[in-house]
């Protein structure tokens, strides 16, 4: 079988041939025991599913402190090339210091990629322990809006001669009072741009009417950031209506509708709206809906959010469900078809080299990425291995230390076990 290029198709769709090159990235920390594990179980699925006709060919490359070891460089650019030219890859964690250092790798290869959306899942899987009385409650996908915002990286440290001059610049030329100790503050900047806003919430409600989820939620921060998340509210909602008219309903316009007609008439639209099957565009700010996806999560489908509140969403729901370990990720720029899948977390530092964590949200993450291939035989294969193997409560440590009577196994020991299980 000769290895071929994934290549993006003149109708927008990717042309995936038997044996694609797919690029992948060990990463830091406790990425090379995770890549090990995952590589094993999507190659065995991949084999089981389609009899050895399709199979990838895996191309190592490399970023973080494999690459600045090997090569001299924490992200090459052939690494960016080759990423480039393949079009799908996938990756292990990679390490950002706090503070000084080197920027995020992680973001760096996403801007560079221009990666656009940052699609996480969040589904609950039977016996998984859960910090929750309902995690079945679950099921969201979010869309993290991945190239601006705060995120971005545009900052100056303090005292800096940078940092001053954009102080100054705000004090003397923009009327700014409010910097309350100007000698000694860091200054970041927040840019949340239109075109931004809507290619991610274009991409969110695309997805909810393809896979007839009920609604989208704009979550935003925009009571108090007016001009950045307030403006994506407002960009998001009038792209709903413009670009995609009866298919949605949205709370702009339940609102022009409850101030000509009342609330009652704004009701009974909306419940029309619903019952036509329409998609609901809907908006929420970001601390209540941190509340209320605990208290009613039932109430939440799709989400659209900026980059920062998708970060702590991504968590904070991956925890809901029963954890970081089995959390994935895609990065994805729909127009172009690049695309990074990779999980929630991080490099866990902690247990690096014990071959001791979950490789669960890698393994998704390439399950992920078998969909974005149209390989659907053998993601399905994998979903089903991963909810036996886990109610059989074979698990790794941080399953098995909330369970009752589960077996606590390695990391590579659970990949053994999802195998068998395919
Ligand atoms: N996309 C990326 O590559 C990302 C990289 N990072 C980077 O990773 C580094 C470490 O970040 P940190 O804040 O510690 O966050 P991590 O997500 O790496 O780890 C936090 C905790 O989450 C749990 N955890 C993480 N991964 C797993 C897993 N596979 N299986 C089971 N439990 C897991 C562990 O919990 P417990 O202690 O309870 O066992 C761990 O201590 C930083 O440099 C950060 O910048 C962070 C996020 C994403
Ligand atoms: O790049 C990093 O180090 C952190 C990234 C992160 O937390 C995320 O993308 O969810
Ligand atoms: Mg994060």
């Amino acid at each position: 079988m000769t290895a071929e290029k994934i290549t993006m198709g003149e109708n927008g769709r990717l042309r995936v041939p038997n044996h694609p090159v797919i690029p992948f990235i060990e990463g830091d920390g406790t990425g090379p025991d995770i890549w090990a594990a995952s590589k094993r179980v999507l190659d065995a699925a991949v084999d089981k599913a389609y009899n050895g006709e399709k199979k990838i060919a895996w191309k190592e490359v490399y970023a973080g402190e494999k690459a600045k070891n090997q090569v001299g460089e924490w992200l090459p650019e052939e690494t960016l090339d080759t990423i480039k030219e393949y079009l799908v890859a996938i990756k292990g964690p990679l390490t950002t210091p706090v503070g000084g250092g080197i920027r995020s790798l992680n973001v760096a290869l996403r801007q560079e990629l221009d990666l656009y959306v940052c699609v996480r899942p969040v589904r609950y899987v039977d016996g998984v322990p859960s910090p929750v009385k309902y995690p079945e409650h679950v099921d969201m996908v979010i869309f993290r809006e991945n190239s601006e915002d705060i995120y971005a990286g545009i900052e100056w440290e303090a005292e800096s001669a940078e940092a001053k001059k954009v102080i100054q610049f705000l004090q003397e030329e923009m009327g700014v009072k409010k910097i309350r100790f100007p000698e000694t503050s860091g200054i970041g900047v927040k840019p949340v741009s239109k075109e931004g806003t809507e290619r991610l919430v274009r991409a969110a409600i695309e997805y909810a009417l393809l896979h007839k989820r009920s609604s989208v939620t704009l979550v935003h921060k925009g009571n108090i950031m007016k001009f950045t998340e307030g403006a994506f509210k407002q960009w998001g909602y009038e792209l709903a209506e413009r670009e995609f008219g009866d298919k949605v309903f949205t709370w702009a316009q339940y609102d022009r509708i409850a101030a000509e007609q009342g609330k009652q008439a704004a009701d009974e639209v909306q419940q029309a709206a619903t019952e036509a099957g329409k998609l609901i565009v809907k908006d929420v700010i970001a601390d209540a809906f941190l509340q209320q996806v605990l208290t009613r999560p039932k109430e939440y489908d799709v989400i659209a959010t900026l980059n920062l509140n998708g970060d702590y969403i991504s968590d904070a729901l991956a925890a809901q469900v029963g954890g970081i370990g089995i959390a994935p990720g895609a990065n994805i720029n729909y127009v172009t078809g690049h695309a990074i899948f990779e999980a929630t977390h991080g490099t866990a530092p902690k247990y690096a080299g014990l071959d001791k964590v979950n490789p669960g949200s890698v393994i998704l993450s390439g399950v992920l990425m078998l969909e974005h291939l149209g390989w659907q035989e053998a993601a399905d294969l994998i979903h089903q291995s991963l909810a036996k193997t886990i109610l059989d409560k074979t698990v790794t440590y941080d399953f098995a230390r909330l369970m009752e009577g589960a077996t606590e196994v390695k990391c590579s020991e659970f990949a053994n076990h999802l195998i068998e299980n395919l």
